[in-house]
């Protein structure tokens, strides 16, 4: 390992993606992945077959079990679902290098940011989070994004940037991590919903009139938890919610489809070892919104559906037929 090597905490779809990224200038990579068989197979065959399936992966990319491996290094991204990182992080030796928090959700047991959890569970290590519209096939594959790189100021984003800034990977500076959280959170939310929109056959206009109140309501929540409106709308908020809302490429999307084709959400999620984390962000998104007083209309139609409360056709006549109110 050289002073050069970064980490990528998680070996699921996205982190070894960006592992796979952060490869590409030729930087050794350290990643940490929860099974033991895909270490293995990553450091066997330069395959991650579970998570990532059909990428070769740079060689330069080494697999551990291990996170006191990881202690010494400058960089961390963490990769985790949502749901695991507090546990995986309290495992993390103290260090001073930066934790980079890549995984999109509220924590249910709290209620509380990614950013907060991380505080309590890695104490004294400095946080920023990068988020934005980034399937983790493309970005294996080379192919361009750009990401918001929240960070806690630019101090923090001069030591970051250039570690993660490759020719197809354009990392934007803000200093909102609350806002790049939020929207990463939401818009999985979001997506679910219009994916029941594609399971229904609803057509294209009610899915863009959709993601534009859907906009509506991660705006809402947002400012009311202190975001700031560019960032919900630049690439971490409407960006990601655009790419989420408009692909079965996104587990979420895929996930809301099943639900209005008249599946019910258990037998979907039990059939997969991928994460659709906005299965887990609903409950906990709706009642933080109901503590603050936001109304989130979609997200309580999405909660009503995952607990399978509603039909999907149903649930979506409901939501038609609100009361009229100003745009
Ligand atoms: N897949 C993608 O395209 C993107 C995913 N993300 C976010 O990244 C985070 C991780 O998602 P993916 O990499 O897609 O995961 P994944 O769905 O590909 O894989 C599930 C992950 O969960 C891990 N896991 C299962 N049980 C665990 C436990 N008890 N403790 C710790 N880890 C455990 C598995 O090892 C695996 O890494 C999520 O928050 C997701 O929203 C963000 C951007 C893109
Ligand atoms: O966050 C993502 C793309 O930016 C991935 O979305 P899904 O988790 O819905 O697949």
């Amino acid at each position: 390992m050289s002073n050069r090597t970064l980490g990528v905490i998680g070996g699921g779809a996205w982190g070894t993606a960006l592992a796979q990224m952060l490869a590409s200038d030729g930087r050794e990579v350290l990643l940490w992945a929860f099974e033991t068989p895909v270490v293995e197979e990553i450091n066997r065959d330069h395959r991650n077959s579970p998570y990532l399936s059909g990428i070769d992966l740079n060689p330069a990319i080494r697999a551990t079990g291990s996170l006191s491996e990881l202690a010494g290094l400058p960089l961390l991204l963490v990769v985790t679902p949502a749901q695991h990182m507090r546990r995986v992080l309290v495992g993390l030796p103290e260090g001073p290098g930066d934790l980079v928090l890549c995984c999109k959700g509220i924590e249910e047991a709290t209620g509380e940011l990614m950013v907060d959890t991380a505080r309590a569970a890695a104490p004294g290590r400095p946080l920023a989070v990068l988020s934005g519209p980034t399937f983790a096939h493309e970005v294996a594959r080379g192919q361009p994004t750009a990401v918001t790189l929240a960070c806690a100021d630019e101090g923090q984003w001069d030591r970051i940037a250039p570690m993660v800034w490759r020719p197809a990977f354009r990392p934007y500076f803000s200093t909102d991590i609350i806002g790049a959280e939020i929207g990463g959170a939401v818009k999985n939310v979001l997506a679910i919903a219009c994916g029941v929109v594609e399971g229904l056959g609803l057509g294209q206009n009610a899915r863009a009139a959709l993601i534009a109140r859907g906009f509506a309501e991660m705006t809402r929540f947002g400012l009311a938890c202190g975001a700031q409106a560019e960032t919900l709308s630049g690439l971490s908020g409407l960006g990601d919610l655009v790419l989420t809302c408009s692909s079965v490429s996104s587990r979420n999307f895929s996930l809301g489809k099943a639900l209005g084709e008249g599946r019910k959400a258990a037998d979907v999620l039990a059939d997969r070892a991928t994460v659709a984390e906005g299965a887990f962000t609903a409950p906990v998104l709706q009642r933080v919104a109901r503590a603050r007083g936001v109304a989130m209309p979609i997200v309580d139609t999405v909660c009503a559906l995952l607990a399978g409360d509603v039909a999907a056709g149903d649930a979506v006549a409901a939501l038609l037929a609100r009361p009229l109110t100003a745009e």
